[in-house]
C-alpha cells in the first residue's frame, strides 16, 4: 500500500476543484490511499504527511507564485529539510489560477525547488498538450496550456467557486492523481548505501 498526501489550500474555493480531481485519480490506483490534508491542518497532521511515500502540494496561484498559506507549510518544513527527513519521498504539483497562464509556471517551480531542497523526487505531469498539434477545444483538451511540471487549471475570476473546472482540466488533475500513485508504488524507497 502507497501513502499519497495532498497537502492543499484554496482561499475561495476555486482551487478546490482540481484538488478533489487529483484525490480521484489517486483513488482510481489500486493499493494507494490518500491522506487529504488542508494546509490549514498541516502543522497538526505533520507525522502522517512524514508516512507518506508520495507528496503532492496543490494551491491557487497569487502574486505569480504559491499562495502565503502555502509557503507558510513549506516554512514548517524547514526541521525536516536540515535532517533530510522527507529524503526519497515522490513530490508533485498543481495550480489553479485566474489567467490562462497566470504565472503558474512560476508557482510549480517554487514547489520544485522545495522538494529538491528535501531531496524528493518530483513527478512531471507526463502528458503532451492536447491543444499544440490539433485544434482540440481548450475546454475539452487535457493539459490545454501546455504546461509539464504539474497539472494546472483555470477559473475566471467572476465565477462562483461551484462553477467547476473544464473538464480538459478536470482530466488532466485525476492524471496527475493517478501518475503519481502509480509511480509511487513503484518508487517505495529502498535504501541501500547509507545517508
Ligand atoms: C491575492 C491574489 C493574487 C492573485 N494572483 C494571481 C496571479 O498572479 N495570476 C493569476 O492568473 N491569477 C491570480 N489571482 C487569481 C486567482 O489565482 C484565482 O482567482 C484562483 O481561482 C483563486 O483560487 P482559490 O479560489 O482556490 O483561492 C490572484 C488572486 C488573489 C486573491
Amino acid at each position: 500500500m502507497s501513502r499519497i498526501a495532498v497537502v492543499h489550500h484554496t482561499g475561495y474555493g476555486h482551487t478546490l476543484w482540481l484538488t478533489k480531481a487529483v484525490i480521484e485519480g489517486v483513488q482510481k490506483v489500486d493499493h494507494a490511499s490518500v491522506i487529504d490534508v488542508p494546509v490549514a491542518e498541516a502543522e497538526s497532521r505533520m507525522e502522517e504527511i512524514d508516512r507518506a511515500d508520495a507528496i503532492i502540494m496543490g494551491c491557487p496561484t497569487y502574486m505569480g507564485t504559491v499562495s502565503a498559506d502555502m509557503k507558510k507549510f513549506m516554512e514548517l518544513t524547514s526541521g525536516k529539510y536540515l535532517e533530510q527527513a522527507w529524503s526519497n519521498k515522490i513530490a508533485a504539483g498543481y495550480t489553479n489560477s485566474g489567467g490562462y497562464a497566470g504565472d503558474k509556471l512560476s508557482t510549480l517551480m517554487a514547489m520544485v525547488v522545495f522538494a529538491a531542497q528535501h531531496g524528493m523526487t518530483w513527478v512531471s505531469l507526463g502528458l503532451a498538450t492536447g491543444c499544440a498539434a490539433r485544434h482540440d477545444d481548450i475546454d475539452s483538451a487535457r493539459n490545454a496550456t501546455g504546461a509539464y511540471l504539474g497539472a494546472v487549471s483555470r477559473s475566471p475570476v467572476d465565477v462562483d467557486a461551484d462553477h467547476g473546472l473544464t473538464q480538459g482540466d478536470r482530466e488532466t488533475g485525476v492524471h496527475l492523481g493517478i501518475r503519481v500513485a502509480e509511480m509511487a508504488a513503484r518508487f517505495i524507497p529502498r535504501r541501500t548505501v547509507p545517508a
